[in-house]
Parts: C-alpha cells; structure tokens; sequence
C-alpha cells in the first residue's frame, strides 16, 4: 500500500492511475478503524481498478470539542487493516495540509433544510465542516465514485447535495450499515463505550426494529417512535430525537401524511454513558 501525507504527491500518483485508464474509487474515514469502514473498501475494490482510504480526523466538523479531543486514534492497527484488505493507497494528511488557510469557515454551503433537521439541529456547524474537508477531499483525489455508509445517512444525502452544488461527475455509492451480532452498528464511538454500555447500546437496534415492524404492520409507526423514545430514557439513554421522515427529492421531510411510495427512513440519535450514538434504518424504498 502507498501513504501519501501531502496533496501534492498523491495528486501526481493519481494523475498516473488516471492516465493509464484505471477507475479510482475513494472511502473517506476518520479512521479507528472497524468492518464497517472495511466493507466500504470491500465494495469499491469490487467497483474499481485503484482504492484510496484517507484518514483525517476533520475539526471543522466537530461541534463539541470534547469529542474531538477523545475521539479514537489507532493508526497502526489501521494500517495493518487497510493493507490486511489489499488496499491500494492511504491518505493521511495533516490538519496544515487540509486547513493552509486555517480553521475558521471561509465557505458556507446551502444544504437546505436538509442542514436544520436531525444531525444538524444537534451538531451546529457540522455539515458544514462535513462539505468543507469532503470537498477538499474531492479535489484532490477526483475519484471516479465515493463510498460512504448508510449509519451516517443524512451525511449520504448532505454529500449528494454537495456533489450537486460543485457540480461534481463523481458517483455517490451508499453502502450498507455492518451491525455487530447483536445488532448494534459498528461505529468507531462503540470503542469509548464500557463493556456493559456496549451491551445496553443494542436497545437502539432493537428500538428500530420495532419500529420497523409496526410500520410493516401499516398502523402505529408514529406511535412506536414516540414510545421508543420513552422506552431508551427508561433504560438510561437520553434520546436527542426518534424521526420518522420520508425522502423528498434530496431532502428529509417529517411525515404529515401516509408516505405514499416515498422512501420512508427512521433516524436516532441517543447518548449513553456520554458518548452519542446514531442509527437509522429505511423502513420502505432506498435512499
Ligand atoms: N457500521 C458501518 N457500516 C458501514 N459503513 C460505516 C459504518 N460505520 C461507519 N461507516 C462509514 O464509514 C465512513 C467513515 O466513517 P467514520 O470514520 O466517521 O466512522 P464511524 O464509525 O462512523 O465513526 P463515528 O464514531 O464517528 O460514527 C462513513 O462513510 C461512515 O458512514
Ligand atoms: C466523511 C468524513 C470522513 C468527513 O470527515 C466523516 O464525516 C466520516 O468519517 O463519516
Ligand atoms: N461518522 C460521521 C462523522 C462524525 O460523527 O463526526
């Protein structure tokens, strides 16, 4: 595996791949690495000739700075996975590298509503960091399609929006959630969790699928949302929200009415042991 830290000579590696007519694919992570951002290679090795990883714990994107400060660093064992996984390049840059010009925003982005509702009611700021470093990031790998995972849905649809609004070719490939056995998404938070947390955090999972079966029965979906809230507080999360929304030409809308044909998704976001854990499950169509 190549691990390029400076733009300048990733680009002109890339600049060789491209010209030798291979596809690039590209999966971007914060790293801490686990099967889920593994299956994101999986997939774009599948899809393309060359694959790239970066590794960049963005700050722009964090909110809280207590997170950012304790968010998970294992950058041996990702490398040993990442190659483990025959992938082909790793990008590793610095903060200067990304941010020459420095931290504060210098670009805003309209997301639309799509910016105000879920992750982005409770994370001020964070979309907009999210664009800024996947636009960066975009410039200078120029893949031909990026993977990103499904656990971070309303990423997948904030990216699809940027790829519009830069005019972008690149292709969005939104990949499944990889769920522990137990049913709790893999995520690189689930690290900071205790082990009896770990255990509890599966309520979530749970919570969904219930959710998911009342909507398939066709009647108390709503219902099931507000009492899968309660039903998380009662076992010592706190709920920031339980949404049931339908997808309406790029963006997320609550449900008013019978979702139609709609695509119909279920989001959550709860803290445990004060560390924030979301989750989301489509519960009729695809993204
Ligand atoms: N369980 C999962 N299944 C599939 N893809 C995932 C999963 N978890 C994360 N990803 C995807 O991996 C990419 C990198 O995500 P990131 O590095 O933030 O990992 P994470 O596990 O989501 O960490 P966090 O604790 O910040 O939620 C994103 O596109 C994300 O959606
Ligand atoms: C897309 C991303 C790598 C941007 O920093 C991050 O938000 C993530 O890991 O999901
Ligand atoms: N996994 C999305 C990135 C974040 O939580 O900041």
């Amino acid at each position: 595996m190549y691990l390029f830290k400076r733009s300048n000579d990733l680009k002109k590696h890339l600049d060789l791949v491209r010209k030798s007519n291979k596809s690039i694919g590209f999966v971007p992570t914060m790293g801490a690495l686990h099967s889920g951002h593994l299956s994101l290679i999986q997939a774009a090795k599948k899809e393309n000739d060359v694959v790239i990883c970066s590794i960049f714990i963005n700050p722009t994107q964090f909110n809280d700075p207590k997170d950012f400060e304790k968010y998970p660093i294992t950058i041996e064992e990702d490398i040993k996975k990442l190659n483990d996984a025959s992938t082909d390049i790793l990008f590793l840059p610095s903060v200067e590298e990304m941010y020459p010009e420095g931290l504060s925003a210098n670009e805003t982005y309209d997301f639309g509503e799509l910016e105000t509702i879920l992750e982005g009611k409770f994370r001020p700021g964070h979309f907009q960091g999210v664009g800024r470093i996947v636009h960066k990031l975009l410039d200078i790998v120029q893949p031909h399609k990026l993977f990103m995972g499904q656990k971070d849905l309303q990423q997948c649809l904030i990216i699809r929006k940027l790829l519009i609004i830069t005019n972008s070719p690149v292709e969005l490939v939104v990949c499944p959630t990889m769920r522990e056995s137990s049913g709790l998404a893999m995520s690189s938070r689930n690290e900071r969790l205790s082990p009896a947390a770990r255990k509890k955090a599966v309520a979530i999972y749970q919570e969904l699928e219930k959710i998911q079966q009342e909507f398939s029965k066709g009647l108390y979906f709503l219902e099931a949302a507000r009492e899968a809230a309660d039903n998380l507080k009662k076992q010592g999360f706190e709920p920031e929200y339980v949404d049931v929304l339908i997808l309406d030409n790029g963006d997320l809308r609550h449900i008013s009415e019978p979702p139609g044909n709609n695509t119909v998704v279920v989001a959550v976001a709860a803290w445990l042991d004060g560390i924030r854990l979301i989750d989301n499950m489509i519960l009729q169509g695809a993204l």
